[in-house]
């Protein structure tokens, strides 16, 4: 069974505007960072510190703009768009990691088709009045996601602001995405899925006689057997079912919204320490590209 999604009622510390209707009246510049961002792993979180030490220089707040539902399910892409984490713990995530406010925009057909000269013109200049957006070097928008980091640029230079495209996060020859992240989750590679996050993939949900149900749409493990960390304290075996709930194989358990993390892969399905290679992760200290006006 699927329950309505129990952590978009999540309070986020920061004003969570739901589409550009809510931007408020006198609103001043900002720097901008674009992306679904789904989970806010560390790639994102990357970037969003790039974007908030531009804030600071600049003395401008940081609104981070983020799209619902995930563009590729509404373009018809073949692609999993599995939630790593829901509108409201993505928006808390962010908060944590300084940006001042949360800007959703919601994905229409109709939005898909705006151009990226209209993107830019309308949302980002006159509505966000951006001041300098910030993206990594891989972000496309626009209709047929036309619309790349020099688009921007050169659409910037028309409309009033600088854009900061950021070098992608990555170790080894894994570029962190959400994308690998799903991937870890399928393969049941959760210790991939928390190097990747910077922390273990969480799902929240409604624990009812030792089962746990999540939102429907939310990205699980493969089925099988897991370590997991209830409440943030408790480690708990746990088994993934094909139902695409989690059975909690524990005593004395409380009923009710919970968070369960998952920490540990079933040992048998992963080789153990020795052959898995570890990698220095590349963060080279200023890894933002950016322009003058
Ligand atoms: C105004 C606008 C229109 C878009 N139209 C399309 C589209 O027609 N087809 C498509 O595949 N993606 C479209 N996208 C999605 C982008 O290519 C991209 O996925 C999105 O901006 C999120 O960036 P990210 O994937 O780097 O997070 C559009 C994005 C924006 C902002
Ligand atoms: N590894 C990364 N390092 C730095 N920035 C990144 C990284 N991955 C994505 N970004 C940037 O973060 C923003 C949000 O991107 P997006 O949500 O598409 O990330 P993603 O992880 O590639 O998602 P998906 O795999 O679902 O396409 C975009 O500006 C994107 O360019």
């Amino acid at each position: 069974m699927a329950i309505a999604d129990p952590a978009a009622v999540v309070p986020s510390r920061v004003p969570v505007w739901h589409g550009l209707e809510e931007v408020p009246a006198g609103h001043g510049r900002c720097v901008l960072t674009l992306g679904v961002f789904d989970g806010v792993h560390r790639g994102h979180a990357r970037l969003i510190g790039e974007a908030v030490r531009l804030g600071e220089s600049r003395g401008l707040p940081v609104v981070l703009v983020t799209f619902t539902p995930h563009p590729a399910s509404v373009v018809g892409a073949r692609k999993d768009t599995a939630a790593l984490c829901s509108l409201g713990r993505r928006a808390e995530l962010a908060a944590a990691l300084g940006v001042d406010a949360i800007c959703v925009l919601p994905f229409t057909r109709e939005f898909a088709q705006l151009s990226p000269e209209k993107f830019a013109a309308t949302v980002l200049a006159r509505k966000l009045r951006a001041d300098a957006v910030v993206v990594g070097e891989n972000f496309t928008f626009g209709h047929r996601g036309a619309g790349t980091v020099d688009t921007l640029r050169r659409l910037g230079r028309r409309h009033g602001f600088t854009t900061f495209s950021a070098v992608l996060l990555r170790e080894g020859d894994v570029r962190f995405s959400s994308t690998h992240i799903r991937d870890c989750l399928r393969r049941g590679d959760v210790r991939a899925a928390t190097r990747a996050l910077g922390r273990p993939h969480r799902v929240d949900g409604v624990l009812r006689d030792r089962e746990l149900m999540v939102a429907r749409g939310t990205a699980l493990p493969a089925p099988g057997p897991y370590t997991a960390l209830l409440a943030e304290t408790r480690r708990v075996p746990v088994w993934v079912s094909e139902r695409r709930t989690v059975a909690i194989e524990a005593t004395d358990l409380p009923s009710g919204a919970v968070q369960l993390e998952f920490v540990g892969n079933r040992l048998a399905e992963v080789p153990p320490a020795p052959d898995r290679r570890r990698h220095d992760v590349s963060e080279p200290g200023r890894a933002v590209r950016s322009e003058s006006r």
